[in-house]
Order: C-alpha cells, then structure tokens, then sequence
C-alpha cells in the first residue's frame, strides 16, 4: 500500500492485504430528490471494524527485513452519495462518482506485542491517512458497481414482466433519465417486439400532467399499446378455445328448461367423447378505451363437431363488442363485463329442429345470440381472468404487496396505479447474486 523513503540507501515498506469487513451498522439514512440533479443520499454513522495484515519492513534496496502483523480498526463514517442517473446502452444507468466518506473515528489496534513505537506512530499519521483514501475510493468504487447492478436488475425485471414467447414489449429509453423534486421521470419506447419484428406507434399522446403525484407507481396504457398486444397475440394463434363435450354441458346446464329441443340436439352431438366445440378470432380484436371502460370488438367463429373428420354439425360467427372494467384485488386481475352488443352471422347447421322451415333460421339466430351473451361471453372472460392473473405471476408480481390497486379508463387510455410494498425477499434474491 506505501512505500516510504527512509533515508537514501534504506526504504521502509508497508503492504496492507487480507482486509476484512465485519459488523458493519448503520444509524440513519435518507434519501432526497433534487430537481435536475441528483438523489441524494446521506448514510449516517457506518460503523465498521476493518481486520487485516500489515506487512512492513525495512532494508537496502537489496536486504529486506519483513514483519507482519495483524491490525484492527474500528471506524465511523458518514456517507453522501449523489446519484446522478445517466443512460448508457440506452438503458437507465447510475453515476455515484460525487460520493464522500467523513471519517469520524478511525482506532487502530495492532494485535501481539511485537508492535514497534515507530509503527504505530507511522500508522496513526501516515497509514490512516492513506487507508481513508483507499477505503473511499473503493468503497464508492464498490457503491457505483452495485447501484448499476441495481438499476439493470431493475430494468431486466421489467423488461422480463412484458414478454411472454415471443411477445416482447422494447423498453428502451427515447430521453435521458430526469430527477424531479417527486419523483423520477424515465420515457421508454414502449414498441411491441413480435418475433423479432417491431410494431411502430404514431406519436404518443402520454404526458405526465395526466397523471397525480400521491401514489407510487403509474401505468399508462394507450390504445395503441394494448391494440398491438391483441394484434400479436392474435398473429401467435392465442385466441383459440376449445371444449369437449362434457365443459359445453357443464357451461349450458342452466339453459336447458328454456331451450329444450335445440340445447337436446347439440348435448346428443356434444356428449360423444370425440365433440369438440372449437371457438376462435376471426380477425385480431380491436380495443379502444373510453370513460365507460375497454371495448373489445371481437369477430369470433364457433364450430361444434361430433367427431374431427366428419363435417361440422354447427358453425357461425359473430360479432361481439363488449365493454369491460378491470380491478384487481386478492393477487387476482378482475374483468368486470359493463355492457355487450353480440350479432350473430353465416350459420351453417345440419341440426334437425322441428319449426317451420322458415323460421328455423331466426330461431336458431335467437338462441345463438342468447348462448354467446348469457355463456360464451362469460366464459371467455373467466379463462381470460386467470389467464393473464398467471401470466403476470410467473413474472413475479405476486411478491409484491400491491397496496389499493386502481384501473381507470379515460378516453384513449388508461391508467393503473397502486403503491406496493418492495418485497424484501426479491432484494435478499438480488444481494445473493451480486455477492
Ligand atoms: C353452442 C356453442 C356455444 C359456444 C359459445 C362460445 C361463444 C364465444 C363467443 C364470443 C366470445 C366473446 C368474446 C369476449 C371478449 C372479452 C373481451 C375481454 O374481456 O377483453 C379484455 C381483455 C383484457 C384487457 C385488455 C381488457 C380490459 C382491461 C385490460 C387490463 C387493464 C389493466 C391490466 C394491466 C395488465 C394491469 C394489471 C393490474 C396490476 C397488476 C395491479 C390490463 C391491461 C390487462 C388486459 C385487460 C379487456
């Protein structure tokens, strides 16, 4: 660690090596955000205790003599660290250079009896003053490295918490990161990723006006962002559903007083092991988000088969828009149906009903419209609902304590926001890993 001319033809050398750390203790920190600046944080009275071995001697330039001899000091210090943010790879990085350590206390305890007076007296004057420039330049060396650590893991799990396959969501950032007096304001591209290709959006509309300030987190949803979603999705064939025969009997249990004779027919086909009814998107849905909640306008088509290569005994399409509210509450993501419109087209069925030939087309169109408003759109929405409250678990969000979640729609976007308890455990996960 030193070399020290002691005359012209004799050196004394000092090398410190095998420092450990241990009961390290802090009394207070705290943290400040200043306006187009810095954050600010103040680390009060760090103690530690710094165990080591110095090794020093003295000779010629040819003839060492060595010791050495184990030390022990037990220090106090404050630290302020002004974390700059700072973008790097166009990912959020963190600048700590601006970082202090005031020593208040630094007690040097040389162990054994061996301890000549000169030493300790070299120590006091000259060692400690260089142990503190080295304990702070690698202390705030070792700062940097972790609050980097830090800021990618952070943005890795956001990242990770937008992808599903190979749906992704680009999040890299369009502007230099920016410290509020609140708050830190970071833009992010927000592209949707589908297989390597890039979905581009016209201008967003978001500002931060549209938000408060007296929660933690926000999420603003466009349009835009949820119809490119829809569209991937859709592109990655996830909008199909199918149930056997025993599910059909189990969903339309409840209507078979008012329909008898058709709901007969179709339990007849559906109760074959090999029925399958078969429901899918024809065309990717559209969203749109207004005061009132999400309207999805869906082009579904239904086919119902006894067996996989005979001809379909029932199939049709419809048009569906319906309006949903979301919430989430219990860990599980909540979709409320508001309002529906369903209109039912191109029936194709070999099913024998016993009306009049010319009003078994409006009778069959009547009880369609019927199932798909009173079942199909529930059922859709009660698989959708564990669907996505899962996909955003295998991410993680379940250890997170999401404290009074809200989901509100405005006219062309949304808007979630919550204050959360940081879960101590994901933290522990991080420490381990960066050990
Ligand atoms: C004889 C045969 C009979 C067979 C009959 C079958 C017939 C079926 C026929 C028709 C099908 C009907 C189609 C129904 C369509 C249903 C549409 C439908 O339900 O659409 C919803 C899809 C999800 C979503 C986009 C939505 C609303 C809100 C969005 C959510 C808002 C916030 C959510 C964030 C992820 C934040 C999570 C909160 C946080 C963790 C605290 C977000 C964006 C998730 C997605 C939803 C509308």
């Amino acid at each position: 660690m030193g070399l020290v001319p002691a005359g012209t033809a004799e050196v004394v050398f000092i090398a410190i090596e095998s420092i450990q750390i241990s009961n390290l203790s802090i009394e207070s920190s705290e943290v400040e955000l200043r306006e187009d600046d810095a954050i600010n944080i103040v680390i009060k009275n760090v103690s530690s205790s710094i165990k080591g071995i110095l090794n020093y001697g003295y000779g010629s330039w040819f003839v060492h003599v060595g010791h050495s001899i184990e030390f022990e000091i037990d220090s106090s210090t404050d630290l302020v660290i002004n974390n700059k943010l700072a973008c790097t790879n166009r990912r959020v990085a963190a600048d700590t250079s601006d970082c202090y350590l005031t020593f208040h206390k630094l007690q040097l305890h040389l162990h054994g009896n061996k301890d000549p007076g000169w030493l300790r007296q070299l120590f006091t004057d000259f060692i400690s003053f260089t142990l503190k420039l080295v304990l702070k330049s690698q202390i705030c060396k070792e700062i940097n490295y972790v609050a980097n650590l830090l800021a990618d893991f952070i943005q890795y799990r956001a990242g990770d918490f937008l992808t599903s396959g190979d749906i992704g969501v680009n999040i890299d950032l369009t502007s230099f990161p920016v410290t509020k007096a609140n708050y830190l304001e970071t833009h992010h591209k927000g592209l949707l990723v589908y297989k390597n290709t890039t979905v581009h959006f016209n201008n967003s509309v978001f500002s931060p006006s549209l938000l408060t300030e007296d929660r933690m987190l926000y999420f603003w949803f466009s349009e835009d962002v949820l119809n490119s979603l829809a569209l991937a999705a859709f592109l990655d064939q996830r909008f199909v559903l199918l149930l056997t025969g025993h599910e059909l009997k189990e969903i339309l249990k409840d209507d078979i007083e008012s329909n008898q004779e058709i709901l007969q027919e179709i339990f007849h086909e559906a109760s074959s092991n090999s029925s399958l009814t078969k429901v899918w998107s024809l065309t990717p849905p559209e969203i749109r988000i207004t005061p009132k909640g999400t309207l999805v306008t869906s082009s579904v088509a239904v086919q119902l088969s006894t067996s996989l290569d005979e001809k379909p005994k029932l199939y049709f399409e419809t048009d569906v828009i319906t309006t949903i509210q979301a919430s989430y509450a219990n860990k599980k993501l909540r979709l409320h149906l508001v309002d529906y419109v369903v209109h039912i087209k191109n029936v194709i069925s070999s099913l024998q009903i016993s009306t009049e030939e010319d009003q078994k087309e409006a009778a069959l169109n009547q009880f369609l419209n019927k199932i798909v408003s009173k079942f199909g759109i529930p059922t859709v929405i009660e698989r959708l609902e564990p669907a996505l409250t899962s996909l955003m678990n295998s991410k993680g969000l379940y250890l997170f304590e999401i404290i009074n979640p809200e989901i509100i729609p405005y006219q062309g976007y949304l808007i979630v926001q919550m204050d959360f308890g940081f879960p101590h455990h994901l933290l522990v996960d991080f420490l381990k890993k960066s050990m």
